[in-house]
């Protein structure tokens, strides 16, 4: 059984975090494993509040994983603070490891998961140990310093991204003004391509995010490639998309089962 990872912030809706990530895990046939940097009392119309594991309480879980399981991939979600992103990265050098870092920093309610000197130290000591980087384009921004708008910007900032250290930075557009959800690629020997999907018109976006590097994480596990890896969650979070489950009255949760009801997304990849 291939084992992997996730390393970030607990959701109590169930739709985002530790929860989407092992749902995610599930449905992809891999064990999941979990380190909880936080707990957020959350559901789909917003974070009421937030309560962070201590360091020593991060490393102490992350120990446990190590010393009992051959891990093959992980995911970082909600990592918080400075002071956890430090403990996780010492933890994570020197171990042959596929990492995907997945840079959350607000709720889509508009709460902060990531305080705001926490950003330096993701760029300084996890970016250099990341396989494959996924930001949003406001995250990219906050990562660079540069806006963002055009298809030139967004190669630009995923150039800076790659001197930070990543392997591969998946550069992810629902932000843009576009029909379609269009993601683009980046890796260090300067190839890229495009993953193109339509862009549903709904409110059920809550952890889409972290599915998508969750299903990333799932298939490195399995031992695809970066670019299989990425291709295929791209079809997994968006067939959870097109099929939303009504649940909340706010930004309600993706659908993990999807994928395993037959679901099928058609995703272009432009070379
Ligand atoms: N409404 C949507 N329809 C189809 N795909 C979407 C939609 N929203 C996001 N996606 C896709 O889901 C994946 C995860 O994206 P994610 O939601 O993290 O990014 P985002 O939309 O840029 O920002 P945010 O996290 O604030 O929604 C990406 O592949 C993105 O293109
Ligand atoms: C614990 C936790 N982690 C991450 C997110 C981001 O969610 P999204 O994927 O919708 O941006 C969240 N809302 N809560």
């Amino acid at each position: 059984m291939n084992i992997v990872l996730t390393i970030a912030g607990s959701d109590s809706g169930g739709g985002a975090g530790i929860q989407a990530d092992l749902k995610t895990f599930q449905e992809l046939n891999v064990f999941g494993t979990t380190v909880i940097t936080a707990l957020t009392a959350q559901n789909t119309l917003g974070v009421n509040g937030i309560y962070p594991a201590t360091p020593e309480f991060v490393e102490l879980q992350l120990n446990a994983i190590f010393d009992d399981f051959d891990v093959r991939a992980l995911k970082t979600g909600m990592l918080f603070s400075a002071e956890i992103i430090q403990t996780v990265a010492r933890n994570l050098k020197d171990r042959n490891l596929r990492i995907v870092v997945d840079p959350v920093m607000i709720a889509k309610g508009g709460q902060a998961l990531l305080k705001d000197d926490a950003v330096q130290a993701l760029i300084r000591v996890l970016l250099p140990i990341a396989t494959v980087l996924t930001p949003n384009i406001p995250e990219a921004e906050t990562i660079t310093g540069m806006k963002i708008q055009t298809g030139e910007e967004i190669r630009k900032a995923a150039q800076k991204i790659l001197e930070f250290g990543v392997e591969c930075v998946v550069m992810k557009g629902g932000h843009l003004e576009d029909p379609m959800a269009v993601d683009t690629v980046f890796f260090q020997d300067g190839s890229s391509f495009q993953m193109k999907s339509p862009k549903i018109d709904t409110r059920h976006t809550h952890g889409t995010g972290c599915t998508f590097s969750a299903a990333i994480t799932a298939y490195l596990g399995r031992g695809l490639s970066i670019k299989e890896s990425i291709i295929e969650a791209k079809k997994f979070v968006q067939a959870a998309i097109e099929n939303p489950l009504n649940i909340g009255h706010g930004h309600g949760p993706t659908n993990h089962f999807a994928h395993r009801l037959g679901a099928k997304a058609e995703v272009e990849i432009i070379e």
